[in-house]
């Protein structure tokens, strides 16, 4: 039996697409919402137009876990620690697999470092890649990477979660995959703020380009495998959020682009990690001068007219 933590988008499209395999459990904090879920069997708040499977238990009471249970850990970076310091006791020797693409604002650590301190018990894994909710939960062909240091675990959490529409490839380099994924929202940011202010798609190809360039730098640093930035986890995923409107990070960036107001209460990892990693790259030395410009344009330090002359004025250099 696998059970999801976390019933937003993500975590309700995660676990119709296993409920192809067999039993699972969707936990959600919140027993309002799961009472609203059952009645209508859907999730019409956070993942409207689809049908919950029979197959699907969601629940406000989490179920007991046995040594070697599969859980999802399905809540955005920022709230990861607060949901394992309430339940990482009943969590302490389960495979927990975090489905969160960030990095934590206060700490810099990233969901697998978050698990490793609060459950220490536990396995840490991370399953990323590109993939919209709503393309997992209709069906719809999607390949995911499963990433966790020990290989043992990684192969059988790759069988486990595979489904009809769920391929899943696996490795064991979970600093890369986790990286690629936090990072490429950032990128994402820039790339909806290009497209918004008008400025046109090659510029985004550009800034796409050098976004790649500029998240392997920071990530190989820390430690990622350049292999791993270039499959699923971080190229893929770069690809699919800086190009298309369903991505919430893409939307933000348009809305800061153009000006506008963004609803605060959609979740935009890419926000929290674009000042998270602007502060861990200062110290390293590290060159990020896009992370750095959308941190500027989230706190109103900078205008996109502005932005840009940064972007174009740096010194020329070697590809
Ligand atoms: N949506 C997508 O297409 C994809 C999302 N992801 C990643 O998945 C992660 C989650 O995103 P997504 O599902 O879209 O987010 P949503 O905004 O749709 O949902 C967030 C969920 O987290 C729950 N939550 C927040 N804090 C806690 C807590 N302390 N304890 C328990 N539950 C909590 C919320 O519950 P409540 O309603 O009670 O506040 C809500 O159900 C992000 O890191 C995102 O990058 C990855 C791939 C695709
Ligand atoms: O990570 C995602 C796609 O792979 C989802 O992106 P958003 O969080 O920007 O919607």
């Amino acid at each position: 039996m696998i059970t999801v933590l976390g019933s937003g988008a993500f975590g309700t499209a995660l676990a119709i697409s296993l409920a192809s395999n067999g039993p699972v459990t969707l936990w959600s904090r919140d027993k309002a919402q799961v009472q609203r879920m059952q009645a209508e069997g859907a999730n019409t708040r956070r993942l409207p137009g689809v049908s919950l499977p029979a197959q699907l238990n969601v629940t406000a009471d989490l179920p007991p876990m046995s040594p070697g249970s599969i859980c999802l850990l399905s809540v955005p970076t920022q709230k990861l620690r607060d949901l394992l310091i309430e339940h990482g006791r009943a969590l302490a020797h389960c495979h927990l697999v975090a489905c969160c693409k960030g990095v934590e604002r206060v700490t810099g650590y990233g969901p697998t470092r978050i698990i490793a301190e609060l459950v220490p018990t536990a396995t840490a894994a991370i399953l990323t890649g590109p993939s919209f909710a709503h393309d997992i939960a209709r069906g719809l062909p999607t390949a995911l990477t499963l990433a966790c240091k020990d290989a043992v675990v990684a192969q059988s959490l790759q069988t486990a979660l595979t489904t009809p529409n769920l391929r899943i490839y696996r490795t064991t380099d979970a600093t890369g995959a986790e990286l690629g994924g936090a990072l490429k929202n950032v990128v994402a940011v820039a790339c909806g703020v290009v497209i918004g202010a008008g400025l046109g798609e090659s510029a985004r190809a550009a800034l796409m380009t050098r976004g790649f360039a500029e998240l392997s730098r920071m990530a190989v640093a820390l430690g990622a495998e350049q292999e791993t930035l270039a499959g699923l986890s971080g190229f893929g995923d770069l690809v699919l959020t800086c190009t298309s409107e369903q991505s919430r990070n893409y939307a933000f960036g348009m809305s800061l682009g153009r000006n506008k107001c963004f609803d605060t209460s959609i979740t935009v990892e890419g926000a929290a990690t674009a000042q998270a990693v602007s502060e861990k790259a200062r110290k390293m030395q590290i060159e990020m001068p896009i992370t750095d410009v959308v941190v500027a344009l989230i706190d109103g330090k900078l205008r996109v007219s502005q932005a840009m002359d940064m972007l174009l004025s740096r010194p020329l250099k070697e590809e």
